[in-house]
């Protein structure tokens, strides 16, 4: 099981800090969501902060999750900029493209994922499952953070998990204690949290609170 706190709901202006404190409590990956204020109607950050991440943080994994249909300009940047991880759309770009595009960043040493969008048909897996490292299902539609998990989601990991029964399966949007288990048991091993870390009083409570919940 691992836990990938997502930035995004985190503080910027101490945004380092907010990270030593996740790390200090055991958190090795940072999920880090790139909006383009155009595949969804916010932004968010570029590949200068996935670079500077790595500059302070060299043995913590910089996992984007790109929200963007701008593949071909963005994708050459984030590697550049040393993303150990990175997660493209499959909604993002024409579907012909996505094989080519997983490739690319293999080819470039970083580990790849495909994210489904709620309304993104499962079996789309199907095709793409020999080029992935993981496969992240969203839980909200992506956009911003603090919204409720769907309750559909439980289903959806589950047909994930009968197509792709050894690979990482990541979950993301509005997980928390209760949703991280319903994740959990329908067959999830990676959770991304942002407003359950970052967005309470102690980073370090919220990860120990997390973390017990998901050995049990
Ligand atoms: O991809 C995302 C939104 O598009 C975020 O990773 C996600 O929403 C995390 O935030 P929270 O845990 O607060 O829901
Ligand atoms: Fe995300």
């Amino acid at each position: 099981m691992i836990i990938a706190p997502s930035i995004l709901n985190a503080d910027n202006l101490h945004l380092g800090q907010q990270i030593q404190e996740a790390a200090d409590s055991g958190i090795r990956r940072f999920h880090i969501d790139v909006m383009d204020g155009h595949f969804v109607p916010n932004l968010s950050y570029g590949p200068q902060l996935v670079s500077d991440f790595k500059k302070q943080f060299p043995d913590l994994t910089a996992e984007v999750h790109l929200m963007s249909n701008n593949l071909p300009d963005l994708l050459p940047a984030f590697v550049k900029a040393g993303s150990d991880f990175i997660e493209i759309h499959y909604e993002a770009d024409y579907p012909n493209l996505i094989a080519h595009w997983l490739d690319y960043l293999k080819e470039n040493g970083v580990s790849c994922g495909l994210v489904l969008s709620p309304d993104t048909d499962i079996k789309v897996l199907e095709r793409y499952k020999d080029k992935l490292d993981q496969v992240l299902l969203m839980t909200v539609y992506p956009g911003f953070g603090g919204q409720k998990f769907m309750e559909e989601a439980a289903a959806r990991i589950k047909a994930a998990r009968a197509i792709l029964p050894d690979l990482p399966i990541e979950v993301d949007g509005g997980i928390n204690a209760q949703t991280a288990e319903i994740a959990k048991e329908a067959g999830a091993d990676v959770f991304v949290a942002g407003s359950y870390i970052f967005g309470r009083d102690s980073v370090a409570k919220q990860v120990a609170e997390l973390t017990s919940i998901l050995e049990k």
